[in-house]
């Protein structure tokens, strides 16, 4: 059986963080923050460097490989005095004087990240300790995107922080969910060895625009299948479920996150809860009519439930989602009709 009732470990550490680089007071020109976006050319990390890109006193610096982002999602900010890009890979050191480091770089698609498995833990693992290392340097404050998949194939449902999850540790979805539960690992070993300050998401399903057309995940497959007139291809045995966030309530979690007091691991997903069966329904009802939904073989290892008990978000960030799956899926259609080049429903 799983553990499912003991706690996190003390998040507490005695030592005070390190203090900032001297390197950090030395420059001419210095804005109030200067965050790091890791990933920040990807779908949430776009979107997060928009909201931070909104406050005047940001400065804000984003690193990318560019494996499943694109320059396209921060073009608006490409030249801007307050914004930087940088092609660069995690996975390798990085010298940058930063307060707040973001940290997303990852892929997040199955599909994508089983592609290359060993990068995907080599990211997860070298790509956390290097931006850990950088926090240490620094003195930044660090915020790790990691996953509700660190829950694994869940025995307990919905899902607590406190569950410690029901994982393969040698299956094909490991580079992931193992490379995400390292990570936590050691960001919790850095604030607790180093003092670091460190902030834990547990992201659920995210949606929204900018996701890959063929990103692969399931709601971006079902609407450009609608949208292409393709029938939707639900996974065997289309019962599992999953809980969908709209991405703008993702930034907003993240950023109070950042923010606020509380080092997580916390939950920031949306708790309605839905079958594939019943999300492609929903699309097919929205987008088109018309398209058949068809019943195809599932990968291994595929969690069959999940949705978030998100009560600490609430209590210590003063967070909840506002978007229903309803409202969300037209804005993501509309992007997707944009960038098909399709006319406007
Ligand atoms: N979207 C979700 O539903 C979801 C759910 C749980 C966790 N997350 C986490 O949130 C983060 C962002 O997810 P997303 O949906 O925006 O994914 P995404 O694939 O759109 O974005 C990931 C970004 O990281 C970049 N990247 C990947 N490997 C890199 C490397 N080695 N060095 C530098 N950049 C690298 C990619 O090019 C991309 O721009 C990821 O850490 C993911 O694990 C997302
Ligand atoms: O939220 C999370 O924690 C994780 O969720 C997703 O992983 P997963 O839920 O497996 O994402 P999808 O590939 O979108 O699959 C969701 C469900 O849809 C099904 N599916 C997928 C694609 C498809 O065409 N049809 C279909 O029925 C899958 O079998 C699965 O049951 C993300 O891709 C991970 O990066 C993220 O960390």
């Amino acid at each position: 059986m799983p553990s499912n009732n003991a706690s996190n470990g003390s998040p507490h550490t005695t030592k005070p963080a390190p203090t900032p680089s001297p390197l950090r007071a030395s420059k001419f020109f210095q804005s109030n923050m200067r965050i790091l976006v890791t990933g920040g050319a990807g779908f949430i990390g776009s979107h997060l460097v928009d909201k931070l890109m909104e406050n005047e006193k940001n400065e804000v610096i984003v690193v990318d490989n560019y494996f499943t982002g694109s320059k396209d999602n921060l073009r608006k900010w490409i030249g801007h005095p307050r914004f930087e890009l940088i092609r660069h890979d995690v996975t390798e050191t990085l010298l940058v004087e930063v307060d707040q480091i973001y940290h997303l770089a990852c892929p997040a698609s199955p599909v994508f990240y089983k592609h290359n498995p060993v990068k995907t833990i080599k990211t997860n693992v070298m790509g956390t300790l290097n931006m850990l290392g950088l926090a240490k340097r620094v003195g930044a404050r660090i915020l790790l995107t990691s996953t509700s998949e660190v829950y694994g194939d869940p025995l307990v449902h919905p899902q607590p922080e406190s569950y410690w999850g029901n994982v393969n540790p040698i299956g094909v979805r490991s580079c992931y969910d193992e490379g995400k539960r390292v990570a936590e690992t050691l960001m919790f070993d850095y604030h607790r060895q180093h003092g670091i300050e460190i902030r834990i998401a547990r992201i659920f399903n995210t949606y929204g625009p900018r996701m890959n057309i063929d990103d692969g995940r399931v709601v971006s497959n079902f609407i450009a299948q609608a949208l292409r007139d393709e029938p939707l291809t639900v996974q065997a045995p289309g019962t599992q479920t999953r809980s969908f966030c709209y991405v703008s309530d993702m930034v907003d979690g993240l950023m109070r996150l950042m923010e606020g007091k509380h080092t997580g691991p916390i939950n920031i997903g949306n708790p309605g809860e839905f079958t594939m069966l019943e999300l492609a329904e929903t699309v097919k009802e929205i987008v088109n009519p018309k398209v058949e939904i068809k019943m195809v073989e599932n990968t291994p290892d595929d969690p069959r439930q999940r949705k978030p008990i998100i009560s600490q978000a609430n209590e210590s960030l003063g967070w909840e989602p506002k978007v229903k799956l309803r409202d969300g899926l037209p804005h993501m259609v509309e992007d997707f009709r944009q960038r098909l080049g399709l006319p406007k429903n």
